[in-house]
């Protein structure tokens, strides 16, 4: 049964790196403004599973549907079109752009989107601002802080509005302050701009930021809301 009003539902995906299994009919759903925790030890599948959802990469079989459109069915030019406009993405570190400044960074998206620079970088600046790092606009990555790098990029992710924001290990390379400081900014933002977000980690203090939890293990889900 597919849970009803679902933005991003994948069922029954497998997925191999040549001998080794990573997915093995893993199954997920998440709706608009959601924030669900994805738990599992290392190798377990996690980030593959993440690598799906998002059209990043393709499960042997399985489906996975965003917002009814069938994602495995799309061209590589159409699902990374879908993946710049309603997709956001924040790693665990950062990814960003080192010859670019913070704002510069933010404003990448919006840019690639068509967006002019000064609109762009304002819109950028506005996004700074809300996560608490509106005084490092003009610096470059290499000279902010891990906190302050990984609040950019969750800048980043989010500065076009997309529906749905992947995160993959946000905290991973922060001190425990830094990572809840950066984890509540990322879930007040997503709850303001109503983003669902997919959130990967093995740390049980991150995953209580979200409002549900699956567990993978072995490739495989255990979802309680999700029955197959
Ligand atoms: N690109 C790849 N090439 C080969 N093997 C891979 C690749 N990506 C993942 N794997 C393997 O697939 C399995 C699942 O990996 P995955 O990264 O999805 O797990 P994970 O739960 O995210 O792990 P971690 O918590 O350590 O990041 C592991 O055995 C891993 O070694």
């Amino acid at each position: 049964m597919i849970p009803a009003g679902s933005l991003l539902v994948a069922e029954d995906l497998h997925k191999s790196y040549g001998r080794t299994t990573a997915l093995d009919g893993a199954s997920f759903s998440i709706h608009p403004g959601e924030v669900v925790a994805v738990l599992g030890p290392s190798g377990s599948g996690k980030s593959t599973l993440l690598h799906c959802l998002a059209g990043i990469v393709p499960p042997e079989s399985g489906t996975v549907r965003y917002a009814g459109r069938d994602l495995t069915a799309l061209t590589d030019r159409e699902r990374s079109a879908l993946r710049r406009t309603e997709f956001g993405f924040v790693f665990q570190f950062g990814q960003l752009v080192p010859e670019l400044t913070c704002t510069e960074n933010v404003a990448l998206p919006l840019r690639l989107a068509g967006v002019r620079r000064r609109a762009a970088e304002a819109t950028a600046a506005q996004w700074l601002e809300r996560l608490e790092v509106a005084g490092i606009g003009g610096q470059r990555p290499g000279e902010v802080s891990g906190g302050q790098g990984q609040r950019v990029a969750v800048a980043r992710a989010l500065v076009t509005s997309p529906r749905v924001v992947f995160a993959d290990e946000p905290t991973g390379a922060l001190d425990s302050y830094s990572g809840e400081r950066v984890m509540e900014l990322l879930t007040e933002a997503a709850r303001t701009t109503n983003a669902a977000v997919v959130l990967v980690t093995h740390e049980p203090r991150v995953a209580a930021y979200s409002d549900r939890e699956i567990v993978v293990r072995d490739g495989r889900t255990r979802d309680p809301d999700y029955a197959l």
